[in-house]
């Protein structure tokens, strides 16, 4: 079958072909129940159940197809949207448009050096070999801490690699790199420390500014509907109808808690969404003022907007 032709009236939407964002973006296209089967080394699947095309792409590609207008929509992270950004001239607006942070693929871009050595900040970099797979990021990085003008060329020089960054201070490439930290795992095991942050990333969903339709639309709601039951827990609890003032300021709610009676006079049972992140402590705060049956549950799906 010539995919190619099949495209056509199919909104294109890329994801990462490999690396860290790509199972999590696998998963939350499962929750949207977007259903395709990706044949072995093809980088188009159509979705059987949707009027789309999933063109698997290399993360860091992403934003220069969303920008030309090539994809409507894409899953990257907001460090490789930002790269992009900061290649486009100056006044250029950016056709790529962040429209959801989807919380997976944390990550900061931070400038390394090595542990044991006379580098400790940032400008101890200046006119120094840099390694980096952003060198447009990290030029106007550098670019702003040598107060350089816009074309006037850099002090420090910078070069590019694909990946194992790290390598390039071990060999004597560099003096210092700027690469993606989570754990900070592979930049202590490279004998580096991190000296300054460049950007924080999530992966997140952009679209093209010129793109827009129903199923643009249908898609980016589900999609805000995964994101957000992973996000959220519905907490449940009984209270004496007298501490619903405090109780409700504990658990706002997205919009508002809702509240039932109970058959027991002056008792009202309350369920509200609460962030997963703070659940511990709202339950405890919660049990203060007066709250049984405190109860926590996962919410599969959910559509709020
Ligand atoms: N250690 C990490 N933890 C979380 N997110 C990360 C991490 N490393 C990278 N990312 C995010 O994933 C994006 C893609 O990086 P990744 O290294 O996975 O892609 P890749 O270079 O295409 O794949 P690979 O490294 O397997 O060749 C990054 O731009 C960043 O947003
Ligand atoms: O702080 P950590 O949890 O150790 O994660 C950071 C590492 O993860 C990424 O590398 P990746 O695994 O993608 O390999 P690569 O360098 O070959 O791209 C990134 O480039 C760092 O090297
Ligand atoms: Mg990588």
């Amino acid at each position: 079958m010539d995919l190619v032709n099949h495209l056509e009236g199919r909104l294109l939407f890329a994801v990462p072909k490999k690396g860290r964002l790509q199972q999590a973006t696998l998963d939350l296209l499962a929750g949207c129940d977007v259903q395709f089967r990706r044949e072995t080394r093809l980088d188009i699947a159509l979705v059987k159940n949707l009027p789309i095309a999933l063109i698997f792409l290399p993360a860091a590609d992403i934003p220069t197809f969303v920008g030309e207008g090539r994809v409507d929509l894409g899953i990257t992270g907001r460090d490789q949207v930002a790269e992009h950004d900061a290649t486009l001239s100056a006044g250029e607006a950016s056709n790529v448009e962040e429209i959801l942070d989807l919380g997976f693929g944390g990550c900061k871009l931070q400038v390394q050096v090595p542990e044991k050595g006379e580098l400790k900040e940032a400008k101890d970099l200046v006119g120094r070999n840099v390694v980096t797979s952003f060198t447009a990021l990290t030029e106007a990085f550098f670019r702003k801490l040598e107060g350089a003008e816009a074309g006037q060329k850099l002090a420090t020089k910078i070069k590019y690699v694909g990946g194992s960054v790290e390598a390039a201070c071990a060999l004597g490439v560099a003096d210092g790199i700027v690469d993606l930290v989570e754990s900070g795992e592979t930049m202590k095991a490279a004998g580096l420390k991190a000296i300054d942050t460049v950007v924080s990333s999530t992966a997140v969903l952009v679209k093209s500014r010129e793109s827009n339709s129903d199923i643009l639309n249908l898609l980016t709601s589900r999609l805000r509907g995964v994101i957000t039951a992973q996000k959220f827990v519905l907490c449940q609890y009984n209270i004496p109808r007298a501490q619903l003032p405090v109780a409700s300021k504990i658990t706002p709610g997205k919009r508002a808690p809702t509240i039932t009676a109970l058959e027991e006079e002056n008792w009202v049972a309350v369920s509200s969404m609460v962030e997963k992140k703070r659940i511990a402590t709202v339950m405890d705060e919660l049990s203060k003022v007066g709250a049984t049956d405190i109860l926590v549950m996962t919410i599969a799906n959910s559509r709020t907007d």
